[in-house]
């Protein structure tokens, strides 16, 4: 059982409020997208106390025009979550860990309280349940008048409140909902009793854009089904959605013999298995509630659903592995620190530059000496590199001076800005860093991935480069995101460079689980080999002199893209024939 004795509520509510809140790192949370119907008449918003608000008119309009009318003087939109869950004393989950996530993502947090716990590392030691009145004034104040683009649930720890809830998001309509379905211990007591997983299923799914349960929850949704491999998850996802959410988010935290932390995704058409490292540590709790948290934050940031829940993984994956060794308490499952090294990233809300593995496809590296033979300034070199079709541009000036590599990298920002393709620098962190860059490509003995990631945060992308298995399964361990692996053919561009084959890809290929590029003496005669390779992670490939030792870079560009695209189309018919 978790927790010890709790005065002055009933075993079952101790039962309750210990699995919320001890068994909250496993927990997760639901992400609602779809607009809540407004209150249609002024009438009935009248009948239900909130006159005083002077926000009739506002409740019959269109949303857009609320959302203006409610934000007074202001036009700067700032994004917005409420969570409505449970205070943990000991503030490693529930409010206190929704407001730091929150924080660290950039996004003013914003909150109902259900509950007020008193806990730590050891357990729970008292929970006081808020009067279910106290919540419905704690919900109208906020939404009345503060603008709310998500809200986010946890701790619900009565059918009233579901329900008042519920009320309150018809009333006051909010972008989406991300919805907690805190409803089962880590030691797999069921908690909510049958009325209230009722209530779930009925009132608060339905309503929910996303339900990311665990796997205990999960079970106890679906009426106690067995989950204890990848399959029953897919299959729960969509038994789930069945029940009415947008998206369905099954968290494989619990699931036995596998080294990875497996998440099943489903959005009612596709399947997505996300994959993040398992982090051995004891500083876990509150896991559940941040991620909920951080994938609300990215919501109301504008974020799509499916980029929302990969940066909210990343970020509480990252959190994870930066806390490993931090010691708050005694017990045996600690917090974690949410701030760790984020801060500087928190508040890009432009643009969350998770790799697409497709932008892999035509890889472009720029390289200073060849750009100056040719008389062409790096900006030129990369406009005319994109506009011939490049998917992802690397820019790789060894022998640049930092203070005009930076204002290169500046410029040619704005350039892959415009046409959508990420920019990524060679070894410079700091050049990244200073242009807010999309990401980094690395080598084995430049800066480790680790500390990469560390400065750079869960939001950019980083390369590194693979000649071998082990560099490859590295690289995933590490926290890389794509792998570029050769050379593939000798190459004159890279001094003294290990050539491995179209073997030595397939080797790294197989072996790794991230997606790859291939680099290295590749050109028009031989890009078709490459890409016959027959490997599924094999994505597309990387160039510096095919496109850039040449008199015309679109045209060289626009070449190989298109024997690149028919030598996929080809591979394809064949495949299906
Ligand atoms: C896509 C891609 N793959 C490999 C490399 C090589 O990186 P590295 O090993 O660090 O060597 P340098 O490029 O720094 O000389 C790359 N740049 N891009
Ligand atoms: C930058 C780089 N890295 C390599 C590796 O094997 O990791 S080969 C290489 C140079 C690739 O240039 P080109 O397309 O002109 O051969
Ligand atoms: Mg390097």
């Amino acid at each position: 059982m978790l927790g010890g004795p709790i005065n002055g509520i009933s075993n079952f509510t101790h039962q309750f409020m210990g699995f919320l809140l001890s068994g909250i790192s496993n927990s997760s949370t639901s992400i609602f997208y779809r607009k809540i119907c407004a209150v249609s008449s002024s009438k009935q918003a009248g009948r239900q106390g909130f006159d005083q608000f002077g926000d009739l008119t506002l409740k019959a309009m269109p949303e857009e025009k609320a959302l203006t009318i409610t934000n007074g003087s202001s036009n700067k939109k700032f994004p917005h979550v409420l969570t409505v869950a449970g205070s943990d004393s000991g503030a490693g989950a529930g409010i206190q860990a929704d407001l730091k996530a929150c924080a660290a993502r950039g996004v003013y947090c914003s909150t109902v309280i259900t509950a007020v716990t008193a806990q730590n590392t050891l357990g729970v030691q008292d929970v006081s349940i808020l009067p279910e009145d106290s919540v419905a004034e704690q919900l109208k104040s906020v939404l009345s008048d503060m603008r709310v683009d998500v809200v986010k649930t946890g701790m619900l720890p009565s059918i009233g409140m579901v329900k008042i809830l519920h009320d309150s998001l018809k009333q006051f309509p909010v972008q989406a909902l991300v919805v907690d379905p805190v409803m089962v211990s880590t030691s797999g007591d069921v908690l909510a009793g049958p009325s209230i997983l009722d209530t779930f299923r009925h009132d608060l799914l339905p309503m929910a854009d996303i339900v990311t349960p665990n796997l205990k929850e999960a079970s106890a949704l679906l009426g106690g089904l067995q989950l204890k491999t990848v399959t029953d998850m897919r299959s729960a996802a969509k038994s789930l959605h069945n029940m009415g959410p947008r998206n369905v988010l099954v968290k494989g935290g619990d699931l036995p013999s596998s080294s990875d932390a497996i998440d099943v995704f489903f959005d009612g058409k596709d399947f997505y298995e996300l994959r993040s490292t398992r982090i051995q540590t004891r500083n876990t709790h509150g896991t559940g509630c941040t991620l909920a948290s951080c994938i609300a934050a990215e919501l109301a940031k504008g974020s799509s659903m499916l980029s929302a829940v990969k940066v909210a993984k990343r970020y509480v994956e990252t959190a994870l592995m930066y806390s490993k060794s931090i010691t708050i308490g005694n017990g045996p499952q600690g917090p974690f620190d949410h701030g760790f090294k984020l801060k500087r990233n928190a508040c890009n809300s432009s643009r969350l530059p998770l790799l697409d593995p497709s932008d892999l496809f035509l890889y472009a590296v720029t390289d200073s000496g060849m750009n100056k033979k040719w008389g062409r300034s790096i900006t030129d070199a990369v406009k005319a590199a994109v506009e011939g079709g490049a998917t992802i541009v690397q820019l790789r000036e060894k022998d640049a001076e930092t203070g005009d590599f930076l204002e290169a990298a500046k410029s040619c920002l704005e350039i892959c800005r415009i046409h959508n393709v990420p920019l990524l620098i060679n070894d410079r962190i700091d050049i990244a860093m200073a242009c807010d860059a999309d990401g980094v490509h690395i080598g084995q003995s430049d800066m480790p991935v680790n500390t990469a990631r560390s400065l750079l945060g869960p939001e950019k992308i980083i390369g590194v480069s693979c000649k071998t298995p082990e560099h490859a399964l590295k690289a995933w361990a590490d926290g890389a995101d794509y792998i570029g692996s050769g050379g593939v053919f000798p190459t004159n561009t890279k001094a003294n460079n290990r050539t491995i084959g179209l073997d030595g890809l397939k080797a790294v290929c197989l072996a790794s689980k991230l997606p790859v590029v291939a680099i290295g003496g590749i050109n028009l005669s031989n890009a078709r080999s490459v890409m016959e390779l027959g490997v599924a992670n094999l994505e597309g490939v990387a160039v510096v002199s095919a496109l850039f030792d040449r008199e015309c870079v679109v045209t060289e560009t626009r070449k190989l893209h298109g024997l690149l695209t028919e030598t996929v189309a080809n591979a394809g018919s064949t495949d299906t024939n």
